[in-house]
């Protein structure tokens, strides 16, 4: 008799992994190695940005105050007492009708409250003229107009692009504190798996999933431990998973989860002794998506067939190795688009078609990336996102407005917005 599993829904499933990851530790790396890491400390500004009142542009710094009633019949003629670029400070006290010869970043010389650009004046020798008045303040880059001193600028929990690491340069910080990524395994099952470099042989075919987890991991800078690609051998796979299970946070297998003959994994896991999060999820492809936890580590048991493999890995293993990374925006970005072909399949199950959304001046539109059953590999190729059609419908029409999650982004969402 084939045990009978009771599906839950998407939401449910996802509540359910979410609620057994645990943040890991953080640990210190130097700046350059920051980036595409989840921050584990605050960015306070230790000082203000600008440091000090500057020049935003070459020309002259002048007292505003000397500038009064210019017009282009009545010029204001100043005299040049300095001559300072970035990274210099004047020593002179700008004086009545004087100024000085400033570049953009250059700080302001005392005295002066304005500035001259150059494509404003009329130069003669160490003197020049303005034909209009500069109120206080015009043209000048006020100390803490950016960030004030001991402002919070990105709070922990992050994610670090290239914007967070200018700020962090900018306040000195060499190292920074980021969350540690999960040591995640991972293992192909199948007897009729080659490798990437075999040829084809009768019956078998190249392990494609071991390769693409390998990059959806990589996608969010998580490195991997090569488990092996093993045939159906439950003893073979127990002893690699249990031991496994010892040395990593996550084990991700492929195949093997169903109720097959050689479907090794539901037997694994009990001889774990493991806690079966679920078994089946009321989604398509991916229902028979297996997510269990033992000693402290999650066991991703993927399906074998390629599209829900992927998709198992977007809905469950991202969101919780990021929050395992202390991120706070863990779930996939959603959007709403039209779509551009009809889709009349029924949806017992909430469907995740593989998809190619695009965004236009004149809207958001997805359609199906092709071939959509859950053994398609050409779909993932194709596909930047998932149309997501809720179970329980059926009979969606070209210019249909339907649920889109995107893929590959840098930074997700905070809530998964899904039922
Ligand atoms: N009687 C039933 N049969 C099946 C059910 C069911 O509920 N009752 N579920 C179906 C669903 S849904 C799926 S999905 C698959 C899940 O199968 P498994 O996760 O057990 O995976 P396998 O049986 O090992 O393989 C399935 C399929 O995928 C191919 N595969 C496996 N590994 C790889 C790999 N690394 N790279 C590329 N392709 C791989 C494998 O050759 C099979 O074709 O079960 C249904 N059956
Ligand atoms: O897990 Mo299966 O993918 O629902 O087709
Ligand atoms: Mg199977």
């Amino acid at each position: 008799m084939v045990e009978k599993r009771q599906p839950i829904p998407v939401k449910e499933a996802i509540e359910r992994v979410m609620e057994r990851a645990r943040p890991l530790n953080s640990e210190i790396v130097p700046l350059d190695l920051a980036y595409g890491r989840i921050l584990a400390e605050s960015i306070i500004a230790s000082h203000s940005v600008p440091p000090f009142d500057r020049s935003p542009y070459d020309g002259f710094a002048v007292r505003s105050i000397d500038t009064n009633g210019a017009s282009g019949d009545s010029r204001i003629s100043f005299k040049v007492v300095d001559h300072i670029g970035a990274g210099t400070v004047s020593m002179h006290t700008i004086g009545e009708r004087e100024a000085v010869r400033i570049m953009t970043g250059a700080p302001l010389p005392d005295g002066a409250d304005a500035v001259v650009m150059l494509e404003q004046t009329v130069i003669d020798g160490d003197t020049f003229t303005i034909r209009k008045s500069f109120s206080p303040l015009e043209n000048v880059s006020l100390k803490g107009e950016d960030a004030k001193e001991g402002e919070m600028i990105v709070e922990a929990g992050t994610y670090i692009h290239p914007g967070i690491i200018a700020v962090m340069a900018t306040f000195g910080y060499a190292k920074v504190s980021v969350s540690k990524k999960p040591v995640v395994g991972l293992l192909a099952t199948g007897t009729e798996l080659l490798e990437v470099s075999d040829p084809l042989e009768p019956g078998k075919i190249r392990n494609s999933n071991g390769p693409m987890i390998a990059a959806q991991l990589a996608r969010m800078g998580i490195e991997y431990r090569l488990l092996g690609t093993l045939p159906d051998d439950e003893e073979a796979c127990y002893e690699l998973v249990k031991k496994a299970v010892d040395e990593c946070d996550a084990v991700i297998t492929t195949g093997g989860v169903s109720v097959g003959d050689f479907d090794f994994l539901p037997a694994i896991y009990k001889r774990l002794g493991a806690d079966v999060l679920f078994n089946k999820v009321a989604m398509r492809p991916g229902s028979v998506t297996t997510v269990a936890h033992v000693n402290n580590t999650f066991l991703f048991g993927l399906s074998g067939n390629p599209s829900a493999c992927f998709t198992g890995f977007e809905l469950f293993a991202r969101p919780a190795f990021l929050l395992m990374m202390g991120c706070d925006k863990p779930y996939l970005p959603y959007e709403k688009a039209i779509l551009t072909e009809d889709f009349t399949k029924a949806n017992p199950f909430s469907r995740f078609i593989r998809a190619v959304y695009e965004s236009t001046p004149n809207g958001a539109f997805v359609k199906p990336a092709g071939f959509n059953k859950s053994n398609a590999v050409t779909s993932i190729a194709r596909g930047n996102s998932f149309i997501v059609l809720p179970g329980g419908t059926r009979g969606f029409q070209k210019g249909d407005e339907v649920d889109v999650l995107l893929l590959g982004t840098e930074e997700g969402v905070e809530q998964w917005m899904l039922d």
